[in-house]
C-alpha cells in the first residue's frame, strides 16, 4: 500500500485542540488522508465496515470522563476490537484514560489539576519514545490513571512534579495489542520533545505492525461518506454563480482637521431614528476610521436565530427571505458573491461591504448547542449587518480621506460630498475634536443593576467543580449589568438629537481603544470600545487569517508599571495557562479551516490599554494554496467568512472545551449574552475583514424601531405602547476567564474592572466593598 492511499480516523470527543492533533498528524504522516468523525457519529458496527480502510486510529482527547458513555461515545468499544477488525490506535488524554479504564484501571481525580501546564516527562525511551530525549509537555487533564500493574498495560512515561503525587501516568501502551496512548498534549504549542517525535513513532509502529500482521488495507471504493478528509475549507454552496466584480470609484484628499466625529456629524449621525455605521481605532494600531454613508436604500440583513428565514430591507421594500438549503452563513457569502468590487486602493481597508454585529448565541447555534434564549419571534436580531455602498475612509495617520462608491456611475455622489467635507473644513465653523468636557450627554437619573456580588461567587464555585471534574479546562464566567435611563427628552425620536451618539463621543474619550465604534442598526444600538481582536483577514489571493485572543488582566494604577503587569502576567503560572488554552483552542479553529498553516506569530505579550494591561497572543494561518485564489464563483473573502462561521463564539469568551464549557455556562448565567461576547465589524467586497470580540461594550435594543414588517409592509417605527413611556435600557456584559487556580473574590475584581471601563460613561460607579 502506497502512503498516498493510507488513511488515518481522528475520533473527535468534541474537544478544541482536535484539528491541532490533525495537524500534528498530518506532519508525521504528510501523505495520508486523515478523516474526522465525532465520537457518536456512528454506532460501531456501522463503523467496522469503514476499518478495513484505514492503516490506524488516533483517539482524542475531551470534557469529560471514560467511564460515562455521553462523554466518551463509540471510543470505548474500540479497545475491545475482535482481532480481524483490530489496528493500531494512539488515545490522547481522555483516549489514555479511557484504554485503562477499559483494561480495569481505576481513573481519578488528581488532587490539583492540571489545566494549561507544562510538565517534564520522563519515559523509558522505548516504542513511542524511542530515541526521544527531554520532554516538556502540557497537560489539561483534572483524572488520572492509577494502574496497580495486573492490567495488561505498560507504562511508558511519567510526571513526578504533582504536588501529594509520586509519578503520574503520562504515557501507555497494551502489552499485546497495538495500543498507544500518552495522558499529555502533544498536540499544543507548548510541548517540546513529545510531540512530532512521538507521534513520528507512533505512525511508524503503526505501519510495522500492520506489515507484520500482514493486514491489507483495503481501497476506499465506494465506502461512501465517513468524516470528509481534512481539511475541508468550504461548506457545500447550494448555489454558486459566476459573478464579475464591480470597479470600487474613489476620490481621496487631504483633510487635516475634521476627524472622524465631524464626518459622522455632517453625515447626520444626529438623526436617531436613522442607521449609523462607524468603525475606529482609537489606540495602537489607530489608523484608519470607517464610515458607512448610509441612506435609505442602503441593504439591511437582520437574522434570528431558530428563524427559517432573514428579513431583506431596502428603503420602503422590506422582505422574508426563506433560507430554504442555504443557512444565514452560506446566503450572506451568495450575497457578497453577487456584490464583489475590485481597484479600489490596495492600502485601505474598507472599500464598500457589510458591516453589522453578529451576537454571541449565533455562535452557540454554529455549535449546535440548543439555545436557552428567547424565542425567535421574541428575539432581537443576532445577525445585523447593513450594505454599505457609499463610504468614507479616513486615514488618521496622513489625514487622508478616502470617498469610496460601489455604485455604477456614483462620480456626482463623490463630487458633491467631497465639496461638502472640504466646505466645513474650510469654514471651521465647528470644532469636531472636541475636548472631554464637551460632550453633550444630558445628565440623566441612571439605575445601575449590577450582578449579585454572592451569587456571582459561588458561580464561580460551581464553576470551579466543573473543571475539578474534567468537563472543562477554563470557564469563562460573564454577568450582564443593566443602567436604565430617565431621560424624557429622548422619549422621542429625535432627528437633531442622538443621546446614544453623544454617549459614544464619550466613552471613546473616556476608553480609547483599537476596536471602537458606533453602530446603530435599528432595533439594537451598539457603543463599542474593544480591546480584542477577533478575526481580520486580508484581500486575497494569499489572504492571511489572524486571531488577537487576549487572556490575563490587570487594571492600571498607581505603581503597576510595565515591569510590573509583566511580573503578573507573564511571570504567573495561572495567567500563561489560562491564555495558552485559548491559544491552543484559536489554532484548533483555524486548522479546522485552513489545514497545516497555522502559527502562533507572539505568545503572551503584555499590552497595554487605557485602563488595563492584558495578556495577548497572535495566531495567524493561511490557507493551502489556491483555496482562497479570486474565484469568480465565490465571494471574495469567502474563507475568511467560513472561518468566522466556524469559530464563533470567540474562544476567549467561552473556554475551552469550547462546546462544554458553553453548555456549562449556559447553567451558570442567568440571561442570554444576546451582543456582548459577539462580534462587530466588517467584511469588504474587497474580501477583507476584520471582527472584534463586543466586549467593554455597551447595547441597547429600541423596540420602537422593531423592524418588524407592519401590514403595509413597512418597517414600524413606531411602539404600540405610549412612547412617553419610552425607558431607555442598557446592557454592558463582563466577566473572565476561570480556571481551577482561580481566586473568587479577584476574579470577581477582575469582571468589575472590566465594567467599570464602560459604566462610566452613564457616570455610574460600583459601589466601595464590592
Ligand atoms: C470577559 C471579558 O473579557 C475577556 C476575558 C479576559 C480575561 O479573562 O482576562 C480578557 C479579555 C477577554 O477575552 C470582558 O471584557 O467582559
Ligand atoms: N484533555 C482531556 O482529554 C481531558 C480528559 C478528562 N476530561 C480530564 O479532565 O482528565
Amino acid at each position: 500500500m502506497s502512503p498516498a492511499s493510507e488513511r488515518i480516523l481522528l475520533v473527535d470527543s468534541y474537544d478544541s485542540f482536535t484539528f491541532n492533533l490533525a495537524s500534528l498528524c498530518r506532519r508525521a504522516a504528510p501523505a495520508c488522508q486523515i478523516h474526522i468523525i465525532k465520537n457518536d457519529q456512528l454506532t460501531l458496527p456501522e463503523l467496522l465496515p469503514f476499518l478495513r480502510c484505514f492503516s490506524a486510529i488516533i483517539v482524542g482527547p475531551g470534557p469529560g470522563s471514560p467511564d460515562v458513555s455521553k462523554d466518551i461515545g463509540i471510543v470505548k468499544h474500540l479497545w475491545k476490537l475482535d482481532d480481524c477488525h483490530l489496528l493500531p490506535i494512539f488515545g490522547v488524554c481522555l483516549g489514555l484514560q479511557s484504554l485503562a479504564t477499559e483494561h480495569g484501571v481505576s481513573v481519578s481525580r488528581l488532587p490539583v489539576v492540571k489545566h494549561g501546564q507544562v510538565s517534564i516527562v520522563e519515559h523509558t525511551g522505548t516504542d513511542i519514545f524511542k530515541d526521544v530525549g527531554m520532554v516538556e509537555a502540557v497537560r489539561y487533564h483534572s483524572l488520572h490513571a492509577e494502574l496497580k500493574g495486573d492490567e495488561g498495560l505498560e507504562v511508558l512515561a511519567w510526571a513526578s512534579d504533582d504536588a501529594g503525587h509520586d509519578k503520574t501516568v503520562m504515557a501507555l501502551k497494551h502489552i499485546n495489542r497495538p495500543f498507544w496512548a500518552v495522558q499529555y498534549h502533544p498536540e499544543s504549542v507548548l510541548t517540546q520533545g513529545g510531540g512530532i517525535e512521538v507521534m513520528l513513532n507512533f505512525w511508524r509502529l503503526a505501519r510495522l505492525w500492520n506489515a507484520t500482521r500482514g493486514r491489507r488495507i483495503h481501497p476506499w471504493n465506494n465506502m461512501g461518506n465517513l468524516g470528509t478528509p481534512w481539511p475541508n475549507p468550504y461548506p457545500p454552496l447550494a448555489s454558486i454563480h459566476t459573478t464579475f466584480p464591480r470597479a470600487v470609484l474613489t476620490s481621496a484628499f487631504h483633510l487635516p482637521s475634521i476627524g472622524a466625529v465631524g464626518i459622522c456629524e455632517l453625515l447626520g449621525v444626529k438623526d436617531e431614528s436613522s442607521p449609523f455605521v462607524m468603525l475606529e481605532s482609537l489606540s495602537q494600531p489607530a489608523r484608519y476610521s470607517i464610515i458607512g454613508c448610509l441612506d435609505s436604500a442602503s441593504a439591511r440583513i437582520r437574522y434570528s436565530i431558530g428563524d427559517t428565514f432573514l428579513q431583506f430591507q431596502m428603503g420602503d421594500s422590506f422582505s422574508q427571505i426563506q433560507l430554504g438549503s442555504h443557512d444565514i452563513w452560506s446566503w450572506t457569502s451568495a450575497f457578497m458573491n453577487e456584490h464583489k468590487a475590485c481597484s479600489g486602493t490596495s492600502n485601505i481597508p474598507f472599500w464598500g461591504g457589510l458591516i453589522g454585529y453578529l451576537s454571541y448565541e449565533i455562535g452557540v447555534e454554529s455549535l449546535g448547542v440548543p439555545s436557552t434564549a428567547p424565542p425567535a419571534d421574541k428575539r432581537h436580531p443576532d445577525m445585523n449587518l447593513v450594505f454599505v455602498e457609499r463610504s468614507i475612509v479616513l486615514d488618521n495617520e496622513t489625514d487622508t480621506v478616502y470617498l469610496q462608491s460601489i455604485i455604477d456611475g456614483d462620480e456626482e455622489w463623490l463630487i458633491e460630498t467631497a465639496g461638502r467635507l472640504k466646505l466645513t473644513e474650510d469654514t471651521s465653523s465647528y470644532s469636531y475634536n472636541i475636548a472631554p468636557s464637551s460632550t453633550k450627554v444630558r445628565s440623566t437619573t441612571s439605575t445601575v443593576i449590577l450582578p449579585d456580588k454572592d451569587v456571582y461567587v459561588s458561580r464561580i464555585n460551581i464553576a470551579k467543580e466543573h473543571l475539578y471534574a474534567g468537563d472543562s479546562y477554563e470557564l469563562c464566567l460573564t454577568a450582564n449589568t443593566r443602567v436604565v435611563l430617565d431621560d424624557p427628552l429622548t422619549s422621542k425620536p429625535s432627528r437633531t438629537y442622538s443621546s446614544s451618539w453623544e454617549r459614544y463621543k464619550h466613552l471613546r474619550e473616556l476608553n480609547p481603544a483599537p476596536h471602537s465604534g458606533y453602530l446603530r442598526l435599528h432595533p439594537t444600538t451598539i457603543l463599542a470600545s474593544s480591546p480584542e481582536r477577533f478575526l481580520s483577514f486580508s484581500r486575497p489571493p494569499r489572504s492571511t487569517y489572524q486571531l488577537r485572543p487576549i487572556k490575563g488582566t490587570v487594571r492600571k494604577g498607581p505603581g503597576i508599571t510595565r515591569a510590573v503587569a509583566e511580573q503578573v502576567l507573564r511571570g504567573s503560572v495561572k495567567e500563561v495557562a489560562e491564555n495558552l488554552m485559548i491559544v491552543d483552542l484559536i489554532r484548533h479553529d483555524l486548522h479546522n479551516v485552513v489545514g497545516e498553516d497555522v502559527e502562533v506569530k507572539q505568545f503572551c505579550t503584555v499590552e497595554e490599554y487605557k485602563t488595563v494591561w492584558q495578556l495577548v497572543s497572535v495566531i495567524e494561518g493561511q490557507a493551502a494554496d489556491g483555496t482562497d485564489e479570486l474565484d469568480s464563483r465565490r465571494a471574495n473573502g469567502a474563507l475568511g467568512w467560513e472561518v468566522l462561521r466556524r469559530s464563533l463564539p470567540p474562544g476567549s469568551m467561552t473556554g475551552a472545551p469550547k462546546k462544554r464549557s458553553v453548555e456549562i455556562l449556559q447553567t451558570l448565567e442567568d440571561s442570554e449574552r444576546n451582543v456582548y461576547s459577539g462580534v462587530f465589524g466588517y467584511w469588504c467586497v474587497g474580501g477583507g475583514g476584520d471582527w472584534s470580540v463586543t466586549i467593554r461594550s455597551c447595547f441597547k435594543h429600541d423596540d420602537r424601531y422593531n423592524c418588524q414588517p407592519s401590514s403595509k409592509g413597512t418597517p414600524s417605527t413606531s411602539s404600540s405602547t405610549d412612547p412617553d413611556a419610552h425607558v431607555e435600557e442598557w446592557v454592558v456584559g463582563a466577566g473572565g476567564a476561570i480556571t481551577a487556580l482561580s481566586d473568587p473574590q479577584a476574579e470577581w475584581e477582575e469582571m468589575t474592572i472590566k465594567l467599570q471601563s464602560v459604566l462610566r460613561v452613564f457616570g455610574a460607579a460600583i459601589p466601595r466593598g464590592n
